[in-house]
């Protein structure tokens, strides 16, 4: 992707951990300058501090007039780190937030009036460029940087535009949240295949691959529904059968998705007081 505008005038990353670092090595291996990128993280990783020789900027002064500052910390942390940036509001600077809950007027109010901000929520594949990243902008974005926005979290997967900030925790609950969903899955299926009586690392890998699997398949078969990627597994009479009548049970699988991503999304609304 084109990195100019960022790449001249920089970019300032507030809290550098799993999510921050994801993305940061995502736009410095599309392209983006280590000397265009001032990080302020006050543990910074041994993997950020490699990469001050390359020109990164960590824990120094901030450029005058960067054109985008990320808000990577943790909303709890988000109150007394801000000020941090304070400087930088109601200016040129685009503000893209990916903190859970932190609202659009949260974020406002403390950044002044006629701050641009995007409030932007990713997930970790980001960190191989497969993220999914859903965003909208406060009133103070004008289309071209809502762009920006979109085109640096292009750069770390697919990208979807909003219209209504409060689906942000449906989508923190199901994108954000999902990967460990996805993960658990993988333990899970593990220890069932132990359960069974395969030796752990057998049911490891078995596990794993077939996630991987299937993630691709779903991906190749894009038009096809999940629905239908299970039904072609599904054998009449046969084990899928008799696994899924377990899993699709009442209080199966999907009831517990169901309560599950309602817990997150409830968490999601918490934060954002
Ligand atoms: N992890 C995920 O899958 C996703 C996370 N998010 C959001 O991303 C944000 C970050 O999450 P995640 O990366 O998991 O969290 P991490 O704790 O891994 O990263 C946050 C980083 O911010 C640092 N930090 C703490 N205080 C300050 C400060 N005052 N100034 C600068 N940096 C500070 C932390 O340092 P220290 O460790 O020393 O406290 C840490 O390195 C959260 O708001 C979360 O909601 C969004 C989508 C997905
Ligand atoms: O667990 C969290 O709060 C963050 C937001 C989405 C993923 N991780």
């Amino acid at each position: 992707m084109e990195f100019d505008e960022v790449a001249r005038r920089g970019l300032v990353l507030l809290g550098c951990g799993k999510m921050g670092g994801a993305m940061l090595d995502g736009w410095l291996a599309g392209g983006l300058p280590a000397s265009a990128v001032t990080v302020l993280d006050p543990k910074p990783s041994a993997g950020l501090e490699a990469r001050v020789s390359a020109g990164l900027n960590l824990n120094g002064e901030l450029p005058a007039d960067p054109a985008v500052a990320i808000l990577a910390v943790k909303p709890q942390m988000m109150g007394a780190a801000l000020p941090q940036l304070a400087a930088l509001g109601g200016g040129g600077t685009l503000f893209v937030s990916i903190a859970a809950g932190t609202t659009l007027a949260t974020l406002g109010d403390a950044l002044g009036a006629g701050t641009p901000i995007v409030r932007a929520m990713p997930n970790t594949p980001a960190a191989v460029g497969r993220g999914i990243t859903a965003l909208i902008g406060n009133a103070s974005v004008d289309a071209a940087g809502l762009d920006l926005a979109e085109n640096l979290l292009s750069a770390v997967g697919r990208t979807v535009r909003i219209d209504t900030e409060s689906e942000i925790d449906a989508i923190t609950a199901l994108s954000g949240s999902g990967p460990a969903y996805v993960f658990l899955l993988i333990e899970a299926m593990a220890a069932a295949g132990v359960a069974q009586g395969l030796a752990p690392e057998l049911a490891q890998s078995l596990a794993r691959a077939t996630v991987i699997g299937a993630g691709a398949l779903a991906e190749s078969a894009a038009e096809t529904p999940a629905a239908q990627l299970r039904t072609d597994v599904t054998s009449p009479g046969g084990t899928t059968a008799a696994a899924l009548q377990v899993l699709m049970a009442d209080e199966g699988l999907v009831d517990l998705m169901s309560r599950a991503i309602a817990a997150a999304a409830a968490r999601s609304r918490e934060l954002a007081v």
